[in-house]
Order: structure tokens, then sequence, then C-alpha cells
């Protein structure tokens, strides 16, 4: 956030720097010759140090303008740099006008700078500080040790803008604060509505309506590419005996630790487990043929059976053991055909003993 922060408003900030630079360098052509007789001397230092904040300003600029991350952290690295170097250079400017008697310039000057400097850097203390504390110490010294009329008062002056720098820059920060904790706040809240409304409760894979959105999409994919496309609907034997012999806590566990195994029989990030309804779950096998599906239901019952979870009730198996029913994409059929047809596989699977997996009647 911070990062983003600077290299946002860093390019206002060094834009400041660059009118500023053009403002003095201006000046030397547009005030009246006397106001400024003073400082001719040095003038060709105060043009290479000009030129060089012109130099780094453009340049850093323009590095942002053309980064393709333009809040990578190597550019906010680059941007603080560039900053210490600007200040720097301010730091021997300032000095120049001082030790030459054109005071008048340096005070509002480096107020200018250093709240601009407040206002686009108050984030990042750091940044803030490695900026304008080197300007704040040279027109101190600079006020003590070449005093003019002024020296008291541009030491309250002095004082004064400190103070409000200081509380300005803990009020700005308690505000930055209250935003990134509020972004956090509403980004958790996002993602958790998303897992509610994506996920099912109890098992955590996906829920009915995801993969009623994943199916469609995947059809729609189907229209342009006739890639195969497989489901499987799967139902847990006599599951309604398994909750009223080990309790309805053990019956969610159980659906739980046939979620898990579900999960694990998928090959690919594009397959989907989801929990169909009440014992009742369906996959969804994209780039998936009818004989690679029954390869996946063959596995989802290999694993089940590895599970021993037991089923003393089951008058199939003592442990608990699943119907499976599949069927296959074939072109122009409708998202609810194709479940109806992987029902249809599934109640057969049911009819003829459960403990096993049928193919839709359109497969064979
Ligand atoms: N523990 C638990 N049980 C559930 C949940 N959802 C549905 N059930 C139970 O699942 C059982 C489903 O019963 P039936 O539809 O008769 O299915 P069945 O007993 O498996 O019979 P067949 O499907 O014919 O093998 C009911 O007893 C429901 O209460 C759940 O989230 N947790």
């Amino acid at each position: 956030m911070r990062q983003r922060a600077i290299t946002t408003s860093g390019v206002w900030f060094l834009w400041i720097n660059l009118v500023f630079c053009l403002f003095i360098l201006g000046r030397h052509y547009f005030s009246p010759i006397q106001q400024i007789a003073s400082i001719t001397q040095s003038y060709p230092v105060l043009e290479v140090l000009m030129g060089l904040i012109l130099a780094i300003t453009s340049s850093v600029i323009f590095l942002l303008r053309m980064a393709p991350d333009q809040h990578a952290e190597w550019l906010s690295k680059c941007l603080h740099v560039a900053l210490l170097c600007i200040s720097a250079l301010w730091v021997v400017c300032f000095y120049i006008f001082l030790v030459s008697g054109d005071s008048r310039i340096v005070f509002p000057f480096a107020a200018l700078l250093i709240f601009t400097a407040l206002i686009s850097l108050y984030f990042d203390t750091r940044v803030l500080l490695s900026f304008t504390l080197p300007i704040w110490v040279v027109i101190l010294v600079c006020n003590f040790v070449y005093p003019s009329d002024l020296t008291v008062l541009n030491a309250v002056l002095y004082i004064l803008l400190a103070g409000l720098f200081e509380s300005g820059r803990r009020i700005l920060c308690g505000w930055f604060i209250l935003a990134v904790r509020s972004e956090h706040e509403n980004r958790d809240l996002i993602h958790q509505l998303q897992t509610l409304a994506n996920h099912d409760p109890l098992t955590g894979i996906a829920n009915r309506r995801v993969f009623h959105l994943l199916l469609d999409k995947a059809l729609q994919r189907q229209e342009q590419c006739s890639t195969p496309l497989s489901l499987i609907m799967l139902d847990v034997d006599h599951f309604k005996k398994y909750n009223d012999h080990y309790g309805h806590q053990a019956g969610d566990e159980c659906l739980i630790k046939v979620a898990k195994c579900l999960e694990e029989a998928t090959r690919s990030t594009q397959d989907v487990a989801a929990r169909f309804g009440g014992e009742e779950f369906i996959m969804l096998l994209p780039d998936t043929t009818a004989q690679q599906a029954i390869e996946v239901a063959k596995r989802i019952q290999q694993n089940l059976k590895a599970l021993e979870i037991p089923h003393a009730e089951s008058p199939v198996s003592p442990y608990v053991t699943m119907c499976l029913g599949i069927a296959s994409w074939t072109p122009d059929i409708s998202a609810t055909r194709l479940i109806a047809q992987a029902d249809e596989a599934l109640y057969r699977a049911k009819a003829q003993g459960r403990n096993q997996w049928q193919l839709s009647h359109t497969e064979e």
C-alpha cells in the first residue's frame, strides 16, 4: 500500500521540484539585477544544481510513466534514492542563498518544499524525514551562523513550522492507517462473502450454485471447440441409515471425508468436485472422455475403499460406499439434459445393487 502510494504521489512531488527548479532558474533572468546581485557569483553553481535536479526529476518521472508495473518495489526504491539526491541538492542551493545574504527566498521556499513533501510523502515517515530533515537542519544552522535582522523572528517561525509539520504529519498518518485498515477489512469481507457464495459450508468444496455457473461456462467453450466433457454424479449409499446409526455429527464427518476423497481424485485444476445437495455430489470433468471418466470413477471408489469408513448398517459393504452415474457431453446437449443423464445413470447404479458406477445409456 505504501509502495503504491509513494509511486503515485511521488510523481506529483517530482513535478513540484521540477517547477521550483525552473522558478529558481527563471528568477535570475526576470528579477531586477540588484536584488540578486549578491548571488550572481554563485550563479553557475546554482545552474549546475538546478540542472541536476531537473535531470533527476525528469528521468524518474519518465521511468515511472514507462515502467510496466508502476508499483514495483524497485521503482519505489529508485524514487527514494532520487528524493535523497534532490534533497541534498536543495540543501546546497539554500546554503548558497543564505551565505549570499539572499535569505528572503529561502524560508518561504523551504517551507513550501517541506509542506508539499508532507502532502505527498506523509504515509512513509522514513522517506519524508530523509527528504525534509537535511533542509530543516541547513536553514536552522544557517539562521544562527549567518544571523540577519530577522534571526529571532525566523527562529520562532521555524519552531512554529516544525510544530505544524509534525502535527500535520500525525493527522495525515492517522487517516492513512485508517484507510489501509478499512481496505484490509473490506478485502477480507469480500473474500469471506465469496467463500460463502461459492463453497459448501460443511465440506468446503464448490457448492451447487458455482457448479452450475462452471458447467454453463464449460458448455459455452464446448460450442467453440468440441473437446470431450464428462459429468459424474455421486451418492453415498444408505446414508440415512449411517446417520441413524452413528448420529448426525458422524454423518457430517463422513461427508467431509467423501468430499476430500473426490477432490483428491481430480486430476487438473479444471476438474470441479461440488456438493449437489444432502449426500449427493457431482464432478465436472472438462477435456475428459467417457472412458477417462470411468477411470476417475474407479479411482474414487478405490480411494473411498482405502478410507475404510465403517458403515455397520449398510447391506452392501461394511464400509461406506457410493453409487456413481457417468454422462458425457454430445453436441447440442443442454446442461440440464447432461445432468439428467448422469442422474439416470446414478439411479441405474442404485437399482443394480449400489457400490458401483454406471454409464449413461447415450454412451453405450
Ligand atoms: N449428517 C448429515 N446428513 C445429511 C446432510 N444432508 C443430508 N443428510 C441426510 O442424508 C440422508 C439422505 O437420505 P436418503 O435421501 O434417503 O438417501 P440414502 O439413505 O443414502 O438412500 P440412497 O440414496 O437410496 O442410498 C438423510 O437422512 C439426510 O438427513 C448433512 O449435511 N449432514
